[in-house]
């Protein structure tokens, strides 16, 4: 992507913007034409000294307070008007990368790097919000400086200042040169930081894993080898800035110098009189400044359109947004129905082919097989996490496909294979996604998932703060939490996934009697459960058991049927796991 591209990209949030930003220019453009005027008054002053007008001096410092004043109110009407666009720019692009990201179908978050996500989502927005506030509130005053003060200096005394730009456009070539640089090496810079910052997330989030192979060394190696590259990457950048600015520097004395030899012989022929020459070198010198701001804010520029680059990326992803013709689902009896469905995450490896299978409203269907069979992309269709590739699920006969994302969700339930807190209190985990909920309501959902004792047990109840993940609670007091919070909804089909597995027998035997609370106690009749397990016990009580082999269906029964004559793939199954 080309550098005007890349900024262009920015201009359809800026429009929103234009009545704040033009009352911001109107007070620019008043700041800006103050500063020859700064110019003028020093040349006048000058002129006051050599005429020894002591009566015209006395009125000086009243005037020029005066002057500073007026000139001081337009500068904080351009400073706080554009800052403030800046940012307000920054928060709506970071609200519609947002969007974006939510708009994602799960693979997406599957192959992107948390870390990357996390850094252009801060630190590149950040960055743009910077830039901005530079570009308002810098470069666009420094320009209108330049050009007033160039336009006084012309006025005053052209020959001079063509002495004084003669090495103008090679500067210019200089920044240009520079500026192409410093945007390849703030690529690669950016990259590394946001390889670090990825590279950090997965450290962190995986220390039990570090410390418990005894790996820290083995990390600190990896880590130091991408923080080397960063540095190296961020180094880079530094130095060519380091090289540039002694070079306009140099540029700019030999202009100043020439600028004296001209304006000497000038006064020497009589065409210029000193008291010209210190007005003219007065806004010479006021042009030193705004020079080097523009060249420091077009290297930021450069620097900064990587992070646009990377930012342009995510808004380019495809949305998803619903069809149309997507209805809300009507409150449902629970039938779920499989028709001829296929489905497959790589199109050369299916994972389910032509299944099809029917649970009636209120059933409890438990789905058992071996490991990679199957169950869980089962559910997730169900969840709508994937899409299947051919043939149809239906919810009371209604094509899932057909129904409205938020209205399903209201009435189905899921008990996921790893349980996922969120930083916020064990009642607001349980009551996930709404933020005035009744807390009779998480109450009672506790009650059900056998999670009350315990949580009543903790310093503050259901008001517990959880940290990230709720790593200080067990595997089965998070699963309980998970339990409770699927039926927090009240829903009509509840996906319990693997909810057993890696538990010690006490957890598991009160998560078994949280799911018998579900299967054949209060909740039960009004919910369809489909539940996905490895441990056969947990299959016990289910209406009908699904044996699931390769993505299809094998045997389905229940526990004594299955059983009956002994010569069943479940009876196998079920005799490994009690010997
Ligand atoms: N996100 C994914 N991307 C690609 N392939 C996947 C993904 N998730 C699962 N698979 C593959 O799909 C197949 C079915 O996996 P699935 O998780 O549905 O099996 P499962 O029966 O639930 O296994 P388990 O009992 O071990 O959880 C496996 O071959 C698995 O490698």
């Amino acid at each position: 992507m080309n550098s005007r591209l890349s900024y262009l990209a920015l201009f359809p949030h800026i429009r929103v913007y234009r009545r704040s930003l033009t009352f911001a220019l109107i007070c620019t453009v008043v700041y800006v034409l103050s500063m020859p005027m700064i110019a003028v008054l020093i040349g006048q002053a000058a002129q006051y000294v050599g005429d020894q007008n002591l009566q015209a001096l006395l009125y000086l410092p009243g005037v020029v307070g005066l002057f500073f004043v007026i000139r001081g109110g337009f500068e904080y009407g351009q400073d706080v008007l554009m800052a403030q666009v800046a940012f307000d720019i920054t928060l709506n692009l970071r609200r519609r990368v947002y969007t974006k990201l939510q708009q994602q179908e799960l693979p997406y978050f599957q192959q992107a790097a948390t870390g990357d996500l996390v850094y252009r989502m801060t630190e590149d927005i950040d960055r743009i919000g910077e830039i901005l506030n530079q570009l308002f509130h810098q470069s666009v005053p420094c320009a209108l400086q330049l050009v007033a003060i160039l336009a006084y200096m012309i006025y005053l005394n052209w020959t001079l200042t063509v002495a004084a730009l003669i090495l103008a456009p090679l500067v210019g070539w200089v920044i240009g040169w520079f500026g192409e640089r410093l945007l390849a090496f703030a690529r690669r810079s950016q990259t590394q930081v946001a390889s670090l910052a990825s590279l950090l997330t997965e450290t962190l989030r995986g220390m039990a894993v570090v410390k418990a192979y005894g790996a820290e060394d083995y990390e600190m190696e990896r880590f130091m080898q991408v923080a080397r590259q960063s540095r190296q990457a961020t180094f880079a950048v530094e130095r060519i800035k380091a090289i540039q600015y002694p070079i306009v520097g140099i540029i700019e004395a030999i202009a100043v110098s020439l600028l004296f030899l001209i304006g000497g012989w000038q006064i020497s022929l009589g065409q210029l009189t000193p008291s010209q020459f210190i007005s003219f070198v007065a806004a010479a010198v006021l042009l030193i400044d705004p020079i080097n701001l523009i060249t420091e804010n077009y290297n930021k520029f450069k620097q900064g359109q990587a992070s646009i680059d990377r930012i342009q990326a995510l808004l380019d992803l495809p949305s998803y947004p619903e069809p149309q013709n997507v209805k809300p689902l009507p409150r449902i009896k629970g039938a779920v129905e499989f028709r001829h469905v296929s489905f497959a995450y790589h199109p050369q490896q299916p994972v389910l082919e032509n299944l099809s299978f029917q649970v009636q409203p209120g059933e409890t269907v438990a789905l058992i097989g071996p490991s990679g069979a199957g169950k869980s992309t089962l559910a997730h269709l169900l969840l709508r996490l994937y899409q299947p590739t051919a043939g149809q699920i239906l919810i009371d006969g209604i094509d899932l496909q057909s129904i409205s994302r938020q209205s399903w969700y209201q009435q189905i339930g899921i008990v996921p294979q790893h349980t996922y807190l969120f930083s916020g209190t064990i009642g607001q985990n349980i009551a996930y996604g709404q933020v005035d909920f009744d807390f009779a309501q998480v109450q009672k959902a506790s009650d059900i998932a056998n999670a009350t004792e315990f949580i009543q047990q903790l310093p503050q109840g259901f008001h517990t703060y959880l940290g990230e993940q709720g790593t200080t609670l067990s595997g089965g007091q998070r699963q309980r939490i998970a339990i409770a919070r699927a039926v927090f909804r009240n829903p009509r089909i509840l996906v319990l996934d693997e909810a057993t597995s890696a538990l010690d027998t006490e957890s598991e035997a009160l998560v078994q009697a949280a799911l018998e609370n579900l299967m054949g106690g209060p909740a039960s009749g009004q919910c369809t459960v489909i539940l996905i397990a490895h441990r056969l016990t947990t299959v016990l009580n289910a209406d009908r058991i699904f044996v699931v082999e390769k993505g299809q269906i094998v045997e389905s029964g229940t526990h004594q049927q299955l059983m009956a004559n002994g010569l069943t793939r479940y009876a196998s199954l079920y005799a490994k796991q009690l010997k």
